[in-house]
C-alpha cells in the first residue's frame, strides 16, 4: 500500500505540484524515453508506443487533405477570371454578377412570397410554401456551416456582393450553390416543364456555380460541397414535405 509520504512526493516538496515538461519526459535522457528503452534492448525496445509513432509519421489521410486544399487554393486562383475587372476575363465580370444575383436569396425569397400571395390553386399554394420553407432551411443550414468551418474567402476576392449577412464573409459551403442544386431540383421535381426548359435550370444551376469561383468568391471546394449540400438538403424537404394534412395552421394563413 504506498505510504502517504510517497504519494506526497510524487507531487513535490512541501506539497506543491511539479510540472513536467514533455521535454523532459520524452529526452533523450529520460527514465522512460523510446532512446532509452531502444539502449536498454530487450523485446519491448524496439515497439514504440503508438503515440510516438503518430507524431513522427504524419498520417496519409492528414497529408492526402493537405495536398488537395493545396490544389483548391491553386486551381480557384487560376479560375478566378473576372475577380476583378483587370483579370484576364475581367470584361465578363458584369454578366457574371447578373448570374450572381439570380442566385441570390433575396430574389429568390422576394419571389416566392409574391407567388404565394398571388397563387389561386391549393397545388401553388403547397408547391410555393414548400419552396419557401427550402430556401429558409438553407439559408439557416448555410449560415451554420459557415459559422462553424470559418474559412475565409479567396484572398483575390473582392467584397462588393449584393446583400450580405455577417457570416457571408465565410465561404465554406457556397450559399449559392447549396441554392442552385436546392432550387433547381424542386423545380424539376415540382414544375411541369418541357425538355429544353429543364436542361435550362441544369445549365443555370451549373452557371451559377461555376461563376463562384470565376469571380473569386470561393474556392472549388465551397462551390462543390455546396451543390452537394443542397441537393441533400432537397431529399429533406421532401421527407418534411408540409401539407394542409400535416400543418394546416400553416396554409390557413394563405388561403382565402
Ligand atoms: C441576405 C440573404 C437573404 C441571403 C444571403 C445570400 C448570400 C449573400 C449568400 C452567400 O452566397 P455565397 O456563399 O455563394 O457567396
Amino acid at each position: 500500500m504506498p505510504s502517504p509520504r510517497s504519494s506526497r512526493d510524487r507531487r513535490g516538496g512541501g506539497g506543491r505540484p511539479e510540472f513536467l515538461s514533455l521535454v523532459s519526459q520524452r529526452g533523450p535522457g529520460a527514465p522512460d524515453s523510446p532512446a532509452r528503452r531502444r539502449e536498454a534492448g530487450g523485446p519491448a525496445a524496439a515497439a514504440l508506443p503508438e503515440e510516438d509513432c503518430m507524431k513522427l509519421n504524419p498520417s496519409f489521410v492528414g497529408i492526402a487533405l493537405s495536398s488537395l486544399l493545396a490544389i483548391d487554393l491553386w486551381a480557384s486562383k487560376r479560375l478566378g477570371v473576372c475577380a476583378a475587372e483587370g483579370s484576364a476575363w475581367g470584361s465578363a465580370r458584369p454578366l457574371m454578377k447578373v448570374i450572381e444575383v439570380s442566385g441570390h436569396g433575396v430574389p429568390w425569397l422576394l419571389g416566392t412570397c409574391y407567388g404565394l400571395c398571388q397563387s389561386h390553386s391549393s397545388a401553388a399554394r403547397e408547391v410555393l410554401l414548400n419552396l419557401l420553407f427550402a430556401l429558409l432551411l438553407d439559408l439557416v443550414l448555410v449560415a451554420v456551416v459557415k459559422g462553424l468551418v470559418k474559412r475565409q474567402r479567396p484572398t483575390h476576392n473582392k467584397m462588393d456582393m449584393f446583400v450580405t449577412i455577417s457570416v457571408d464573409k465565410y465561404s465554406f459551403p457556397s450559399g449559392h450553390a447549396t441554392r442552385a442544386a436546392l432550387v433547381s431540383r424542386f423545380i424539376l421535381r415540382h414544375l411541369v416543364l418541357a425538355v429544353p426548359l429543364r436542361v435550362l435550370v441544369v445549365l443555370w444551376a451549373l452557371i451559377v456555380s461555376i461563376s463562384r469561383v470565376m469571380l473569386g468568391r470561393h474556392n472549388m471546394t465551397d462551390v462543390l460541397f455546396g451543390l452537394l449540400l443542397g441537393y441533400a438538403l432537397y431529399s429533406v424537404v421532401e421527407y418534411c414535405w408540409l401539407s394542409p394534412l400535416n400543418a394546416p395552421a400553416l396554409f390557413a394563413l394563405w388561403s382565402r
